[in-house]
């Protein structure tokens, strides 16, 4: 089977075809700042991004011929996670959606490209994957229930990966998968379906090299109405422009990780108070997972510092096994969900959210 994967990002659009399992070609086109700074709203892009993956398929000989096309999912409405075929109400969704994310422009591009190839078009476990188990939900303000958005291909992607590798089904562990990226979800995968998970993209949970996580209410509210900063400085504050790079003016952990070594206050206290919020939030999972948790996971590109695990190891022990497999492979997990759909191996939802 032959698949295109397209997985647009806020700096470059990634491509991939894959041969069954076997990555045969990749390609990563570079946006540059200036490419961008026309485009005043994402939407506006498509046009732009479209060429692109055209044209590198085609400089690359590679004839608009799959199997499938899977795109990485955006913003669109809570869903449960799985496999969609890309349907009118995704491309409505994502046309229309509340939050810009380039990654709202991948199911769109791949409707455009399959129709052409006469092939069918998916994407799988879109950020805005929502299983919260129903006391998960509520917060103490009825106006505002949590909402997840996380991690959720990645995240399900390696819990996949960790139980092959135990010779067991995905379904039958209790799972916690800290991710560590740019932003920080830890997760609770309870045979299958993840219960509980701290917004990643809106103000819930650790804080992370460019996010604030949870901030103490009161104070936010007062900050918000104190007159000094606008609508769009506080949401940058909480997400672009908060946690490691709020403090440290930087979000690369090997740099922070160097200075903390080399006897830097500041830099070693920021970033150990960073592991202690993601550590506290693995406890909280581990709770939602009745303390059966299997093992607990940690992925992401932070998960490649040995420091920062040596750290997280430390406050987690006891809890369970500690599995690491660091980085992230959207592009090899969005194949495997394309491969699996068309193999009949994993069941494919109709995207019909209420
Ligand atoms: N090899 C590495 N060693 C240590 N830290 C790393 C490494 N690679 C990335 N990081 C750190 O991980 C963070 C970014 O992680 P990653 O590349 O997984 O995030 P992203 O893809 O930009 O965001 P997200 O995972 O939230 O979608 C940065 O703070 C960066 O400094
Ligand atoms: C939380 C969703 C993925 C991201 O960090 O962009």
């Amino acid at each position: 089977m032959k698949i295109l994967v397209i997985n647009p990002g806020s700096t470059s659009t990634k491509l991939a075809v894959y041969e069954d399992n076997e990555q045969v070609w990749r390609k990563s086109v570079f946006h540059s700042a200036k490419d961008l700074s026309v485009f005043h709203h994402i939407n506006e892009q498509y046009e732009y991004r479209r060429l692109h993956v055209t044209e590198a398929l085609r400089e690359a000989g590679i004839p608009l011929c799959f199997d499938a096309i899977i795109a990485r999912g955006g913003l669109l409405k809570p869903t449960p996670g799985g496999v969609y075929r890309i349907n009118e109400r995704i491309k409505h969704d994502l046309w229309h959606a509340d939050m810009e994310h380039a990654s709202n422009l991948a199911a769109l591009i791949a409707d455009e490209l399959a129709a052409s190839a006469g092939c069918p078009a998916f994407i799988a476990d879109p950020v805005v994957t929502d299983e919260l188990c129903d006391v998960a939900r509520l917060t103490g303000i009825p106006e505002i229930p949590r909402i997840s958005i996380f991690h959720a291909l990645n995240s399900r992607a390696v819990s996949r990966n960790y139980a092959a590798r135990i010779g067991k089904k995905y379904e039958e562990l209790n799972l916690i998968v800290v991710h560590l990226g740019g932003g920080i979800s830890v997760s609770a995968h309870h045979y299958g379906k993840v219960i509980d998970v701290n917004n990643a993209l809106n103000g819930e949970g650790p804080f992370s090299p460019e996010r604030a996580g949870t901030i103490p209410a009161r104070q936010l509210v007062d900050l918000c109405f104190s007159g000094k900063y606008t609508y769009q400085e506080i949401r940058k504050m909480l997400n672009g422009r908060g946690g490691l790079l709020a403090h440290l003016g930087t979000t690369d952990v090997p740099t922070i990780v160097r200075w903390a070594n080399a006897g830097d206050k500041k830099h070693k206290l920021v970033l150990e108070s960073m592991i202690y919020t993601v550590a506290k939030q693995v406890g909280a999972m581990h709770v939602a997972l009745h303390g059966q948790t299997d093992a607990v996971i940690l992925t992401g590109g932070i998960a490649n510092n040995k420091y920062c695990v040596a750290l997280l190891r430390e406050w987690l022990e006891g809890i369970a096994r500690i599995v690491v497999i660091p980085g992230e492979d959207e592009m090899g997990a969005l194949a495997m969900n394309a491969l699996g759909a068309l193999r009949g191996e994993l069941p494919l939802q109709e995207y019909n959210p209420h």
